[in-house]
């Protein structure tokens, strides 16, 4: 399984998250990836863990004012982050983010909120894509034991687009028998904020996620 933790803008300490993350996926039967604001790729890529950016833009240099470009991503981060329900695209700018993510050597991992359009961004080969509905997200309400059948569906959907394509879910996972109900239901990973960011001990909480893998 791959844990694919989303810092958001949350006020939380990236690096602190970021080595716990770090130790924690070395003795676990995971991958844990952490995905900081821009400003901080840097310094939590220098923990050592899997950094994935929030977000990169469709374009590449140029006259674009408040680009993230996936150029400058790759210098610190394994992959990105798209088309997150808090920061949607055009889906000719997934495209073109996509595009542009993987020129620059980056894992994509697309989010969508529902299996139509889980098959349409399948569509344009992205690394992963993620599941996400959207009134769940925040709620620590799991969309794994709340909507089981969006995460079949969305299982359904890439795979009968492209089986190579890994399928995620996301949204109010939290708990270890969370992502225990995510891969009953054959997803490949989870893509969590707030259990892990607005936790008081991120560790434990990271700890937890994977004990039962
Ligand atoms: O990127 C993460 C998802 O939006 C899920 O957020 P959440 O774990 O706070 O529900």
């Amino acid at each position: 399984m791959f844990v694919l933790v989303n810092l958001k803008a949350y006020d939380c300490d990236a690096v602190a998250i970021a080595e716990a993350a770090a130790e924690v996926a070395t003795d676990a039967d995971a991958r844990i990836a952490v995905a900081p604001q821009a400003v901080d790729l840097a310094a939590v890529a220098e923990t050592g863990v899997e950094t994935f950016a929030q977000h990169v833009s469709p374009n590449g240099h140029g006259s674009h004012t408040g680009s993230t470009l996936a150029d400058a991503v790759a210098q610190y981060a394994d992959g990105t982050l798209l088309n997150h329900s808090e920061r949607r695209l055009r889906l000719a700018d997934i495209d073109a983010s996509i595009e542009a993510a993987h020129d620059a050597g980056l894992e994509t991992v697309v989010c969508a909120n529902n299996p139509e359009q889980i098959a349409a961004v399948t569509a344009l080969g992205p690394d992963a894509v993620a599941v996400e509905p959207p009134e769940l997200i925040g709620t620590g309400v799991s969309v794994a034991s709340a909507d089981p059948d969006i995460v079949e569906g969305a299982v359904a959907a890439a795979g009968d687009v492209d089986p190579s394509v890994d399928v995620f879910c996301g949204a109010g996972i939290s708990t270890g028998d969370d992502v225990l109900a995510a891969r009953d239901l054959d997803a490949r990973g989870v893509l969590l904020a707030s259990g892990v960011a607005k936790a008081d001990d991120p560790r434990a909480a990271l700890e937890a996620l994977v004990a039962g893998l």
